[in-house]
């Protein structure tokens, strides 16, 4: 059986762990290392200077004074080995900065910001990578002599893109995860997100990418050493020591042995070091990769005429069909006052988590906003550009999405993740951030903050993760708080401390709260107001004791007719025949219509207004005959 804590992305930290632990990792790294070292220590390890020459003793084999013999001029081959890793190994180090570099940010770039940015990236790299290195590298030392660095930093930008392309890849793919779109939500800039939640979860695509490179800077390093195009005799470096032996590989072949062999176990180790890193890799899910949303040309909405803190007006979100777009949420108006509750309430696939999206612009790839507008405290919400919604998300509104669990990056603790949150929204610095996020760990009843503060996110239970996203939303005190689902991931008890916890924080912090749910007895629990959503339209609204009293949509009386009721255990429920019709499946018309048991050849011809009605406004021509079940609700008999 699986569970929970397996289903969940584990922490790089984990994934590195194992991987250290295995014995080839620990051989090649300890093998590059003391090769670092020796070369580092030169002048204290080698045992004669390396250019120094020993005319009694050329081309000798091992022997007590030459531990790994002599060559022709009667070098010292062990000094020369250790001294020559000093120019092969900053040869190959030189190569993977300029390609770490450039790779790393490239790649970040172009997948993390998508579009325009992307496609010039993108053929930047396509047209790198299509120069020929060898002919490349001959003008680079055709022109700026022998010149090892510049050769081994050419090496590096030719290498560049195909790490670009790894970086680039593996950053769509964690730019698609919620707890990317929770950090935006929150409020967090584009360049905090890349640095500290897209780059650590791509370091293990980036290390075993930049082991192959390093093992081919290598391989470069020392084959222009061999052609004598790298530096020249007698400095020694790996690849000239190996030119030296292939000229007297008849008279002393075992010449060939220990440069031959110091390279060959560099190249081995550095793919070992790719392979630990591909075992971390495994851990990661992979997923498809799209293109960024961002708001296609649109019709613009009128300002509406209200003293709502949040205004939405006529907001159209389509998503990418064969032929253009879909339309998936169709010109919704909603409205909501400061420090007021408000339900979104529909059955899965009414697009009630698209709006909520679509207010804070945090569309899933490829779906836009097609029309209308969002207004919050009389700003016009379209007309932000990135630096305004940075400043607007999370310290406005904030945004909670249905799991938990993906919400926070698996790959730091959660204090951590909160203090970021903390930092941004009150400019507290030192000691005052984690105060203030014990605090708020503390004010969302999570026993022992600072015991929670030091976890990763897959050691906490789905509440507790719930509860630590909500302490994130409050760190910037926003006036609005858009609570996609909160508790649907959790189990019944959690759930109902969950919405407990949520009115409380409400009271408390005087926000207004827009809550989404398919469970009509949730925002009987919390709500003042519902707006109940079908197939990409408001079906019906108003206060939710009229609507559960005497619903005047026949969706709405389904919704109502299919909810246990306290002090009623025998009596049966209802369903709504069918499903909710998919966006681009919604018939001509009544949305509805299909699974109406009110519905006419009108329906069809007809497409339905909201319409007033006292205490109400419903989306149904046939309103003075609802309801048609459920009804005459009691708002208290509910059970959420
Ligand atoms: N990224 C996407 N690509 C394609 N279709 C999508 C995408 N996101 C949502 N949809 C579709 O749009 C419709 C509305 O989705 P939405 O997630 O808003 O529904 P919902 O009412 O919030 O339901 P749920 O609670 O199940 O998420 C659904 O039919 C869904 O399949």
């Amino acid at each position: 059986m699986t569970t929970l804590a397996e289903t969940q992305p584990q922490p790089v930290a984990g994934a590195r762990r194992r991987a250290l632990r295995t014995p080839l990792f620990v051989f090649a790294a300890g093998y590059l290392l003391l090769m670092a070292l020796a070369a580092i220590a030169a002048p204290l390890l080698a045992p004669y200077d390396p250019v120094a020459t020993d005319l009694d003793h050329v081309l000798s084999g091992p022997s007590l004074i030459h531990p790994l013999g002599t060559d022709q001029l009667g070098h010292d081959v062990l000094s020369r080995v250790i001294y020559g890793g000093r120019v092969t190994l900053s040869g190959v180090a030189e190569a993977v900065l300029t390609a770490l570099v450039l790779g790393v940010t490239t790649g970040l770039l172009a997948g993390f910001a998508g579009g325009w940015v992307d496609r010039v990236l993108s053929w930047i790299t396509d047209i790198v990578l299509a120069i020929p290195v060898i002919v490349t590298l001959l003008v680079v030392l055709a022109v700026v002599g022998s010149n090892e660095t510049a050769a081994m930093i050419a090496v590096g930008v030719l290498g560049f893109p195909s790490l670009a392309r790894v970086v680039r890849g593996a950053t769509l793919t964690v730019r698609q995860e919620l707890y990317i779109t929770a950090a935006r939500a929150f409020g967090l800039p584009d360049r905090t997100i890349m640095v500290r939640h897209v780059l650590p979860r791509v370091s293990a695509p980036i290390i075993v990418q930049t082991s192959l490179f390093a093992g081919g800077a290598l391989l470069a390093e020392t084959g222009l050493g061999y052609l004598g195009l790298g530096v020249q005799a007698p400095t020694p470096a790996w690849g000239n020591l190996v030119a030296d032996a292939s000229t007297v590989i008849a008279q002393q072949p075992w010449l060939l042995v220990p440069s031959g062999l110091v390279i060959g176990l560099a190249v081995l180790s550095f793919g070992l070091l790719g392979d630990a890193g591909r075992d971390t890799a495994a851990d990661r899910r992979a997923r498809s990769a799209q293109g960024r949303t961002r708001a296609a040309v649109r019709e613009p909405a009128p300002r509406p005429d209200s003293t709502a803190l949040l205004a939405v007006r006529d907001l159209t979100v389509g998503l990418p069909g064969q032929d253009g777009f879909t339309t998936a949420v169709d010109r919704l108006s909603i409205d909501l006052h400061p420090g007021e509750t408000v339900g979104l309430v529909g059955e899965s696939g009414c697009g009630k988590s698209l709006t909520g999206r679509g207010i804070l612009d945090l569309l899933p790839a490829g779906a836009r906003i097609l029309g209308g507008g969002v207004w919050f405290d009389g700003t016009d919400l379209s007309a932000l550009d990135g630096k305004g919604w940075q400043e607007f998300r999370g310290s406005r509104i904030a945004l909670i999405a249905q799991d938990p669990m993906n919400g926070l990056d698996p790959t730091a603790p959660v204090g951590k993740q909160v203090d970021e949150l903390v930092r941004r929204h009150t400019g507290r610095t030192g000691r005052a951030v984690r105060a203030r996020t014990l605090e708020l760990l503390a004010d969302v009843r999570l026993p022992e903050p600072e015991t929670v503060a030091a976890k990763y996110p897959h050691q906490l239970s789905g509440g507790m993760a719930q509860r630590v996203l909500i302490a994130s939303a409050l760190a910037g005190s926003p006036e609005l708080l858009i609570a996609d689902e909160p508790t649907t991931a959790l189990d019944v008890t959690v759930q109902a401390e969950i919405l407990r916890l949520l009115k409380d924080v409400q009271r408390a912090n005087g926000m207004a709260v827009l809550l989404i749910s398919h469970d009509l007895g949730v925002i009987a629990e919390v709500c003042d107001r519902a707006y109940v959503m079908y197939a990409g339209q408001i079906a019906e609204s108003g206060a939710v004791a009229e609507l559960f009293e005497s619903p005047r949509h026949p969706y709405t009386a389904g919704l109502l007719g299919a909810l246990p009721r306290r002090g009623t255990p025998r009596q049966p429920l209802t369903t709504i025949p069918g499903t909710v019709p998919e966006p681009g499946n919604w018939p001509p018309g009544c949305h509805f219509r299909q699974r109406c048991p009110l519905a006419t050849a009108e329906c069809a011809a007809v497409v339905p207004v909201a319409e007033p009605v006292p205490g109400h406004r419903t989306r149904c021509i046939h309103h003075d005959l609802a309801p048609a079940s459920g009804g005459d609700h009691d708002r208290a008999e509910i059970t959420a």
